[in-house]
């Protein structure tokens, strides 16, 4: 099933961003995040099984929304597509990753934080981006600073971002999601504490937009 960039960024107002180490994880993490409210996941490239954890996701947990994050060169989007993979996110963009970005037919959210890097995906047409590393960067203030001439671009501000400051981010104009890590720890995952992640899942979720 195809999906919209606007269902990417406001079917649940955080993303989870997962690191998956053991392909028999990536299941009964997908459930417990989804059981939790959270439907779009992001299976971050950072390990080697992460492509097999996209395919079986998509395969076992229909009701996820599975996209592919750390994409940072051309083979590693198709790869991730190959997979399943219904939307692609990553951390910066290059010239060869924006060309393959705009005609590999799922949504993208790439990644940036300055003006400029905005303006040049804006040129392309894309208005959805990534905002990493987010509280590095200059977190709110300076998503406020961009929003001033370019209030048409809608941020997914990822890293640094947890339960203390997301409420604070999701408040702004200019965001429509927020991705983090902290539902799904890798002490949790490899604790395989799926009840405790789900109440991170519940309680991120209410966290509305
Ligand atoms: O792997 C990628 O593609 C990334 O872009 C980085 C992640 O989105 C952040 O590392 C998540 O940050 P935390 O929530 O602070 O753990």
């Amino acid at each position: 099933m195809s999906v919209s960039i606007k269902e990417v960024m406001t079917t649940s107002p955080v993303m989870p961003v997962m690191v998956i180490n053991q392909i028999e994880h990536a299941v009964p993490l997908a459930r417990a995040l989804v059981e939790g409210g959270l439907k779009v996941l992001e299976i971050t490239l950072r390990t080697s099984v992460a492509l097999e954890c996209i395919r079986r996701i998509k395969a076992e947990v229909p009701d996820a929304i599975v996209g592919a994050g750390t994409i940072i060169n051309t083979q590693t989007l198709h790869q991730a597509i190959d997979a399943g993979a219904q939307f692609i996110v990553s951390p910066g963009i290059t010239d060869s990753l924006l060309d393959a970005s705009l005609t590999c037919g799922v949504p993208v959210l790439p990644g940036v934080i300055t003006p400029s890097e905005v303006m040049r995906l804006l040129e392309k047409g894309i208005t959805a981006m990534k905002f990493f590393p987010a509280e590095a960067a200059g977190g709110i203030p300076m998503l406020k600073s961009i929003g001033g001439p370019l209030p048409q671009i809608m941020f997914c501000p990822t890293g640094g971002v947890n339960l203390n400051n997301a409420t604070d981010y999701l408040a702004l104009s200019n965001v429509a999601c927020v991705g983090g890590s902290w539902m799904a720890p890798a002490d949790l995952v490899d604790a395989e504490n799926w009840a405790e992640i789900t109440r991170r899942a519940v309680e991120a979720t209410a966290l509305r937009k």
